[in-house]
C-alpha cells in the first residue's frame, strides 16, 4: 500500500488582523497502512489516575487484497494529518447533481462542512481515521455538585462516542474521590485531574478555558491528536464519531440555529473583548461542545482565557461568559467544521423537530439553583 506524504502546512490566518502559524505537523502518530496494527499510546503522565488502559490493538485492520490494492484511493485530509490509502470499499455513489440533504445548509460560505445526518458515511470516515491511528481526548469538567453528572455522561459516551477509536477522557474535578468507576471499552482510558473550584458557577465555567489551554501545552499535545471539549450536564444518545473531527470545530446552539444574526445572544457591549456588532456574525455557537486539533484548541482556549482576564481588569464580564468569547473567536477564526444542533440538543425545551434526524448529545435536566448552590 502506498503512503502519500502530508500536504505542506499552510499557516492559518485570522481575519481580525493577528495571524499565527498552524503549528508543526503532529510528531507522534505515524501514518499506518492497512497492514500495520495500531500502536499503543505512551502511558499517561505520572500522577494521573489511570482507570483503564489497553494492551492490544483496537479493531483489527483488514489486510488489503493484493489484487485490489491497485484501486486504492488516496484521501487528502484537510487537517494536515497523514494521507492514508484506503482499500476497496463498497458504498452508495455520491451523485454530483443529487444533494443528500436539501433541507439544511451543509456548507458554510468558507467551505466548511456543516455536519448533519445523511451528509457523511461513517464507514469511510472510520476507516480513514483508524488508518491514521487517531486518539481523541474528551475533556469534561465536573466541579462541586456537577460530579453527579459524570456517571451518565461516561456510560453513554462508552456507547456512542468515538466507538472503535482510541479515547482518553480527561475528567477535571475538585472531588477526585467521587469520580465513578465506569467500565471502559478496549482502547479507552480515563484520567482524573484535580482542579480548584470557584465559588461562582460562571467562574467554574470560564476557568475551563484557562485549564484546557494549560493542559494542552503541558500534556494533551503529547497524548492525543484531537480534543473534544464538552459540558458534563449532558448525555450521548446517538452516534458521535470521527465525522466531527477537524482542525477547529464549533456546534450550533440549538436555541439559535433559525435566528437572524441580530437576535444572537452575542456580547453587545463594545467594552468587552467578546463584543460583536449587530451586522456581523455567522452562527451562534454553544459553549458546551467545541474542539479541534490540540494546537488549535490551545489557541482558542488561550485567547478566550486572555479575553476574560482583560474583561475582568476592565470591570466587565461577558454576558454568556466563556460562550461569548468562544463566539467572538469563531467569528474571526473560521471553524473548519460546524456541527449541527444534532450534536447539542435539549429535548425538554425544544421537542424533536423533523429536521433533526438524530439527537446525538442532549442536555440532562438539571435544577440550576440547586446544582449551582454551594
Ligand atoms: C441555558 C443556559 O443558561 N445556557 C448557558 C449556560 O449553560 P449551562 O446551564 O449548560 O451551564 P452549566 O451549568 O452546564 O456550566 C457549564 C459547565 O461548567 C462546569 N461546571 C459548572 C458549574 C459547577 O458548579 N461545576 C461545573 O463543573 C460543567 O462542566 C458544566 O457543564 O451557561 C453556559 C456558560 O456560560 C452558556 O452560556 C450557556 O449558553
Ligand atoms: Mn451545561
Amino acid at each position: 500500500m502506498l503512503l502519500y506524504p502530508r500536504h505542506p502546512r499552510t499557516p492559518a490566518v485570522t481575519i481580525a488582523g493577528c495571524s499565527h502559524a498552524a503549528g508543526p505537523p503532529h510528531p507522534r502518530t505515524p501514518a499506518v497502512t492497512a497492514q500495520t496494527p495500531l500502536q499503543p499510546r505512551p502511558a499517561l503522565s505520572p500522577g494521573s489516575q489511570v482507570l483503564c488502559t489497553w494492551a492490544r490493538p483496537l479493531l483489527p485492520v483488514p489486510a488489503p487484497s493484493p489484487v485490489l490494492s491497485f484501486c486504492s484511493v488516496a484521501v487528502g485530509d484537510p487537517d494536515g494529518r497523514p494521507v492514508v490509502a484506503l482499500s476497496r470499499m463498497l458504498y452508495p455513489q455520491p451523485k454530483a447533481l443529487t444533494p443528500r440533504r436539501s433541507d439544511v445548509l451543509v456548507l458554510t460560505p468558507w467551505l466548511a462542512p456543516i455536519v448533519w445526518e445523511g451528509t457523511f458515511s461513517p464507514e469511510i470516515l472510520d476507516e480513514q481515521f483508524r488508518l491514521q491511528n487517531v486518539t481523541v481526548g474528551l475533556t469534561v469538567f465536573a466541579v462541586k455538585k456537577y460530579v453527579a453528572f459524570l456517571r451518565l455522561f461516561l456510560e453513554t459516551a462508552e456507547q456512542h462516542f468515538m466507538v472503535g477509536h482510541r479515547v482518553t477522557y480527561y475528567v477535571f474535578t475538585n472531588r477526585p474521590a467521587d469520580v465513578p468507576h465506569v467500565p471502559l471499552r478496549e482502547g479507552r482510558r480515563l484520567a482524573v485531574l484535580t482542579v480548584r473550584s470557584h465559588a461562582r458557577w460562571q467562574d467554574v465555567s470560564m476557568h475551563r478555558m484557562e485549564v484546557i489551554s494549560r493542559f494542552s501545552e503541558q500534556r494533551f499535545r503529547r497524548e492525543v491528536d484531537y480534543l473534544v471539549c464538552a459540558d458534563v450536564d449532558m448525555k450521548f444518545r446517538d452516534h458521535v464519531g470521527v465525522e466531527i473531527l477537524s482542525r477547529l470545530f464549533g456546534t450550533l446552539h440549538p436555541g439559535f440555529y433559525r435566528a437572524d444574526r441580530r437576535a444572537f445572544a452575542y456580547e453587545r457591549r463594545p467594552r468587552s473583548q467578546a463584543y460583536i456588532p449587530p451586522d456581523e456574525g455567522d452562527f451562534y455557537y454553544m459553549g458546551a461542545l467545541f474542539g479541534g486539533s490540540v494546537a488549535e484548541v490551545q489557541r482558542l482556549a488561550s485567547a478566550c482565557h486572555q479575553a476574560t482576564v482583560l474583561d475582568k481588569a476592565n470591570g466587565i464580564e461577558a454576558v454568556w461568559h466563556d460562550e461569548s468569547h468562544l463566539n467572538r473567536y469563531l467569528l474571526y477564526h473560521k471553524p473548519t467544521k460546524v456541527l449541527s444542533p444534532e450534536y447539542l440538543w435539549d429535548q425538554r425545551l425544544l421537542g424533536w423537530p423533523s429536521v433533526m434526524k438524530k439527537l446525538r448529545f442532549v442536555a440532562v435536566p438539571k435544577n440550576h439553583e440547586e446544582m449551582r448552590s454551594p
